[in-house]
């Protein structure tokens, strides 16, 4: 086993064009993957996890070339390419593969896919197409290419004589089975699995999982796991990286991720974990609201928008989800979301008066309070009176200069700095501005000593 990397990704990044009109004109993109980088070890199983959307699938496509990288690199060092080529040397960069050199690398990184059954071809026996792989790559010996997959049939869990059955004769777990042994057929060193059990039935998701981490070992393969379960994630990979909207947000050991998760999206999606434990029930982080478009990401730091430790600016000191609730109403306000005279009616019908005169702004600006979970009266003065103001105008239905005043009074460090990476010790790495933050007065009390 050498000490470098068998994979660096560097920077990678994939952006997708908008494309509107007659002569579809680039008017946007959305930034699938938007830069980024880690190594993987040998031997090592490295998870990606983070929800739906957040870039999973593209980062794994992307690094096979299954589609073509924006930008970045992707060092392979394994294969033949791990005796002739240097550490890091742009050789090894799977983004300028040929195709020659592509198809080589098709040979030592393999991919398995969530549906087992789209990555079979009905018409053919399982074995003949794992055996097809073998002859692509230049194996003529018919019984050799047979003997080689019949006898991976059997380290996956099936017989020999499923060789020659049809891929509807099995189940989905059996299938995944199979398409596990057929990437295994030319001896990777590589494999991407992308979200390898979540079409399962759960009853098999962990027989399939124990196997693909048994033939990890086994085989000394480098695995890089994609899932949006952390459940799976926790149960098999050494490393684990967290995507949110295109990047990497934290990334440590899976036991400093678990235990000690320092972004707070990595916190929310640890606490959601379901325990058996009944008391430990019902402290889960609730993520709020759905993961940004990848076509208008928010500013500074994209999870902002949905973040429960959303930093508050110099001068405003509240309760911290006060504070995350101040920030969802002004974001409706901004978003012209909230409707005044849906309001009015809506009280007016739960009043006795038939008069909208009878429903006072006071009622309105209470309800709106009620409805974002504020009090009615913050804890800051400063911020107490700013938001009555704000309120004024909005139930004076003065929408504009409403979200005007919201959007100036109510901002967060998080919307206009661009976090940066912050160790925890040497393996374990987020970018939080708080960390960040915390890293710099740290530094400016030690220039002041
Ligand atoms: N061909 C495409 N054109 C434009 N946008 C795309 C394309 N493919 C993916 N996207 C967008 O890129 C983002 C990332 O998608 P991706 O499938 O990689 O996410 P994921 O984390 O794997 O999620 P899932 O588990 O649901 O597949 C999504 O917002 C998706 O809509």
């Amino acid at each position: 086993m050498t000490d470098k990397p068998l994979l660096s990704v560097r920077n990678l990044k994939k952006h997708y064009p908008i494309k509107k009109g007659l002569l579809s004109r680039k008017v946007g993109a959305a930034k699938a993957v938007d830069g980024i980088s880690f190594d993987l070890d040998p031997g090592e199983t490295l998870g990606i996890v983070g929800e739906s959307g957040c870039g999973k699938s593209t980062a794994a496509s992307s690094i096979i070339r299954l589609e073509e990288p924006t930008e970045g690199e992707v060092i392979f060092n394994g294969g033949s390419r791990a005796a002739t080529a240097g550490e890091g040397s742009s050789a090894n960069d799977v983004t300028k593969f040929n195709k020659k050199e592509l198809k080589a690398f098709r040979r030592d990184a393999q991919m398995i896919f969530q549906d087992p059954s789209s990555s079979f071809d009905p018409r053919m026996t399982v074995g003949s197409s794992a055996a097809e792989l073998l002859q692509v790559h230049g194996m003529s010996d018919r019984q050799r290419r047979r003997a080689i997959v019949e006898n991976l049939l059997e380290r996956v869990g099936m017989s020999a004589s499923d060789y020659d059955r049809y891929p509807h004769e099995f189940s989905g777990g059996q299938k995944q089975r199979i398409a596990i042994a057929r990437a295994l057929v030319l001896d990777p060193d590589l494999i991407i699995a992308d979200e390898p059990v979540s079409a399962l039935d759960v009853s098999v998701q962990a027989e399939v999982l124990s196997l693909i981490n048994d033939l990890q070992q086994e085989f000394g393969l480098s695995l890089l796991l994609i899932s949006h379960d952390m459940g799976v994630i926790q149960q098999i990979c050494d490393r684990v990286a967290v995507m949110y909207l295109g990047k990497i947000v934290e990334i440590g050991s899976t036991e400093q991720l678990f235990s000690n998760p320092q972004h707070p999206y990595t916190e929310a999606l640890v606490s959601a974990i379901p325990t058996p434990d009944p008391h430990a029930r019902g402290e889960g982080i609730k993520l709020t609201g759905t993961v940004p478009s990848p076509t208008d990401p928010p500013s500074g730091c994209s999870f902002h928008t949905r973040c429960h430790k959303v930093v508050q600016p110099d001068g405003i000191d509240l309760e911290q989800s006060n504070w995350r609730n101040l920030l969802n109403l002004r974001d409706q306000v901004t978003d012209g979301e909230i409707d005044v005279g849906k309001l009015r009616e809506n009280a007016l019908g739960e009043s006795d008066s038939s008069d909208r005169a009878d429903v006072s702004d006071a009622r309105i600006k209470s309800q709106i309070r009620t409805e974002f979970d504020l009090p009615d009266t913050l804890s800051d003065s400063g911020a107490e009176t700013t938001l009555d103001t704000g309120l004024d105008l909005l139930v004076a239905d003065d929408l504009e200069s409403a979200a005007e005043f919201f959007s100036a009074e109510f901002v967060t460090p998080c919307e206009e700095i661009t976090p940066e990476f912050t160790d925890h010790g040497d393996t374990h790495q987020s970018s939080c501005i708080r960390h960040q933050e915390a890293r710099q007065s740290v530094e400016l009390s030690a220039n002041d000593d």
